[in-house]
C-alpha cells in the first residue's frame, strides 16, 4: 500500500519532523535523503541522552528482534554522529509497513542530536550502499518498501513554516504546478546526485559552473552550493558579507533577495524563492540575517537542502534511479 505522513518543520524550518511507527511505539524523526540509516533514541542510551526524547522501548515490541552481532556507527558532514545496536522490527510510515526492517538503537548520540528534543532519530532514504551497518549492511526503509509499493517512488513535499508531507508510492498532482521534470541520478555515490551546471540570479543571465554535481538531501537544512554561484548570487544583495564570526554570509534582514535558479541534470532550471534564501535572523534586534545559500569548497558536491524543498516539490524514483521536480501548488 502507500503511505503518507506528515512533515512538520521545526522552528524556524531548521529541519522536518514525521511520526514513524516502530514495532506499534510512534516517534517523530527527520527523514533525511542524504543518508541510508534508520536510528533511534531508545532506553538503551543513558538517561541524560533520554531526556527530553521519546525513546524507543524495544522491550516492550512484542515484534523486536536483536541482530545478533550487529552495530552501527554514522559519522554526518556536519560533524554530529551516532553509534549503537541493531535489530529489526515492523516500520511503519503513514501505512507503508516493512516487517523486518533494520532499527539502529543509539547508545551513543552526539550533543547536537541530544539538545534537538523535537527529533528522536532519523530515517536514512538515500541509497542502501551507504548503511553503515556491521558485519552486514542492512536496507533502508524505503529499499525494503519498494517492492511493495504501487510505484517505486517517495515523494517531499516541504514547506516554509507550514506542514507539509512525504509520502510512499504515491505522486499527488495536486500539489504541484504543471508536470514534473525528470531527471536520472547517479547513485554511485549512494546519494540521490545529478549533474548542476548552470545557474541564473534573479533575472540575470545564465552561467556555467562546468562539471558541477549536486545531491538532493532532505537532511541539510541550507542550500550548501559552490562558490562561484555563492558569490555571483551575493553581489546582487546590498550588505551581503562573509560574517566569519556567525560562520556565513549575512546581509540586512530588509534585503530585497533574488530567485535562484539551479540547473537540475541538464533537463530543468529549479527556482528557489529568493524569500526562502532570507533564512533568520542572527541578532535579537533582527537586523542582521543569516543566508540560506551558503558556500561549499570551490568544485565539491553542493548540497540541494531544505532551502530548495521548499521552493520544490521533489520525486524520488527508486525504480529507475532518476528525481522529478517542479514547483509547489
Ligand atoms: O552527512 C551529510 C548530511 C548531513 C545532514 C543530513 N543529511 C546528510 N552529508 C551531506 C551529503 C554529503 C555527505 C555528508
Amino acid at each position: 500500500g502507500t503511505g503518507v505522513v506528515t512533515a512538520t518543520p521545526e522552528q524556524g524550518d531548521v529541519e522536518y519532523l514525521s511520526p514513524v511507527t516502530i514495532g506499534g511505539q510512534t516517534i517523530n524523526m527527520d527523514f533525511d535523503s542524504g543518508s541510508s540509516d534508520l536510528w533511534v533514541f531508545n532506553t538503551e542510551l543513558a538517561a541524560g541522552s533520554q531526556a527530553g526524547h521519546s525513546n524507543f522501548n524495544p522491550e516492550t515490541s512484542t515484534t523486536f528482534q536483536l541482530l545478533q552481532g550487529a552495530s552501527f556507527e554514522i559519522s554526518y558532514g556536519d560533524g554530529s554522529g551516532a553509534a549503537g545496536n541493531v535489530g529489526t522490527d515492523t516500520v511503519n510510515i503513514g501505512g507503508a509497513t516493512v516487517t523486518n526492517q533494520a532499527v539502529e538503537l543509539a547508545t551513543a548520540v552526539s550533543s547536537s542530536f541530544v539538545q534537538d528534543t523535537q527529533s528522536n532519530g532519523l530515517v536514512g532514504l538515500a541509497f542502501s550502499k551507504l548503511n553503515t551497518i556491521k558485519p552486514v549492511q542492512q536496507k533502508t526503509f524505503f529499499d525494503n518498501a519498494i517492492a511493495t509499493l504501487p510505484i517505486p517512488v517517495f515523494t517531499a513535499d516541504l514547506r516554509h513554516a507550514a506542514v507539509g508531507a512525504y509520502e510512499f508510492g504515491n505522486i499527488d498532482s495536486t500539489k504541484f504546478n504543471g508536470s514534473l521534470s525528470w531527471t536520472d541520478v547517479n547513485a554511485t555515490s549512494g546519494f540521490w546526485q545529478f549533474s548542476s551546471q548552470q545557474f541564473a540570479v534573479g533575472t540575470g543571465p545564465t552561467m556555467n559552473l562546468a562539471g558541477g554535481q549536486a545531491i538532493a538531501d532532505t537532511g541539510t537544512t541550507l542550500m550548501i552550493a559552490d562558490p562561484s554561484i555563492v558569490n555571483a548570487y551575493y553581489s546582487q544583495v546590498q550588505g551581503a558579507v562573509n560574517n566569519e564570526t556567525v560562520g556565513g554570509v549575512t546581509f540586512p534582514c530588509a534585503a530585497q533577495l533574488p530567485d535562484l535558479a539551479v540547473d537540475i541534470g541538464g533537463n530543468y532550471m529549479a527556482t528557489v524563492r529568493g524569500d526562502d534564501i532570507n533564512f533568520s535572523p542572527v541578532d535579537a534586534a533582527g537586523t542582521t540575517c543569516f543566508g540560506g545559500l551558503q558556500a561549499g569548497t570551490a568544485g565539491g558536491l553542493q548540497i540541494y537542502g531544505d532551502i530548495m524543498f521548499k521552493s520544490q516539490f521533489v520525486a524520488f524514483n527508486g525504480g529507475n534511479n532518476s528525481i522529478g521536480m517542479a514547483p509547489h501548488q
